[in-house]
């Protein structure tokens, strides 16, 4: 079975701080990892790691049981796709996809019944003769992955493929590469820094900052139960809020006569209070806040509030809102929804809806 496992992998370029710095995790045969994280954090360094084309400073790689630290990626029994596609311009459809089977000389017998069934899973045969330029970049993406799936790799990387296409054409290719995945039970790890691809994608996601790993874990565990103040400002739109634990706020808190939330004290290391904004209604009676803005999306509006010393506290209300900016508002959340944080930015303590 092909697991991917990372042993203490770092990554020194030169004098600067490590790329990657002492990262372990494992992949299951037959799943979906998502790297995940902002610009610079070791996404690509680590995938490629993962492929051979970059070898780690330290720490070891097995793939399907084998060490494959200091093996080239043509041993590595993977395939790649990439932002770029990487198709050779005056080559076919046809010849791009074929191309790997040929270097590699596999039986000719093969090729035609391996294309056939990649063209008609990736919806590619009425194009096998076009060359690259000649596709919109949503054909050119299949092409890409149509290369990758050819080779039948029980493994398969990808670094941010879905980056040049538009934001409708994005949404389809996610569903495609999920199913596609799921289909043939290949083991993907999939580079992107757009956190609803992550969510909406992975079995696992591996929350990246800063060249470590902040949280690994099952979307709805990192949506549910974020680890550090990190993973909770980076998964979810807009982000979860954050409260600053000072006295006016809490005082502000505890003087929602009905607010179910907060009637005890934090305890006193407790720095910062955190609540999705989903999990906030606005209601008759409950904590004070003062309306900053109102942003209204259709299906529902994003009230921007003041509560207690902590500005541009989010709201997600279904529909429309009718109320101006400076009104006062009365907010309600459960205390099963509260995550708090401590000085350092980790969890206090995990919120009771998620340690269930
Ligand atoms: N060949 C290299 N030489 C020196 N530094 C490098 C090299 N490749 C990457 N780095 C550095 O390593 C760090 C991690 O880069 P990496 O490309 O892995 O980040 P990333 O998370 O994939 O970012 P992005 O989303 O912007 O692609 C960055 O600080 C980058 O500047």
């Amino acid at each position: 079975m092909s697991d991917i496992i990372l042993e203490n992998i770092v990554k020194q370029y030169g004098s600067a701080p490590p790329a990657v710095n002492h990262i372990s995790f494992n992949v299951r045969a037959g799943t979906f990892t998502v790297l995940l994280g902002p610009s610079g954090c070791g996404k690509s360094t680590t995938l490629r790691m993962i492929a051979g084309l970059d070898t780690p400073t330290s720490g070891r790689i097995l793939i399907g049981g084998r060490d494959v630290t200091d093996l080239p990626p043509a041993k590595r029994h993977i395939s790649m796709v990439f932002q770029s596609y990487a198709l050779f311009p005056h080559l076919s459809v046809r010849e791009n996809i074929l191309f790997g089977l040929k270097v590699r000389k596999e039986p000719a017998s093969q090729h035609k019944p391996r294309l056939d069934k990649v063209a008609q899973l990736l919806g590619l045969a009425p194009l096998l003769d076009r060359r690259p330029a000649q596709l919109s970049g949503g054909q050119q993406q299949r092409v890409a992955l149509g290369r990758a799936v050819i080779s039948q790799a029980p493994v398969c990387l990808m670094d941010e493929p879905l980056s040049n296409l538009d934001a409708q054409l994005r949404h389809e290719m996610r569903r495609e590469i999920r199913a596609l995945q799921r289909q043939l039970g290949i083991t993907m790890v999939y580079v992107t820094h757009d956190q609803t691809e992550a969510m909406s994608m992975a079995d696992q996601v591996v929350l990246l900052n800063g060249g470590a790993i902040e949280q690994h874990d099952t979307p709805d565990r990192l949506y549910g139960s974020p680890r550090t103040v990190f993973a909770a400002r980076f998964i979810g739109t807009p982000p979860m809020n954050l409260l600053s634990l000072d006295e006016t706020t809490v005082t502000a808190m505890r003087a929602g006569a009905n607010a179910q939330a907060f009637q005890d004290a934090p305890h006193p290391e407790a720095r910062k209070l955190g609540i999705r904004p989903e999990h906030i209604a606005i209601a008759q009676e409950g904590v004070p806040a003062v309306v900053e803005t109102i942003e209204y999306f259709g299906a529902d509006s994003i009230v921007i509030c003041r509560v207690g010393s902590s500005s541009g506290v989010a709201v997600r209300s279904a529909g429309h809102v009718h109320a101006r900016p400076g009104d006062p508002l009365r907010l309600r959340w459960s205390p099963s929804q509260q995550h708090f944080f401590d000085a350092s930015g980790k969890v206090f303590n995990p919120s009771p809806a998620t340690t269930s």
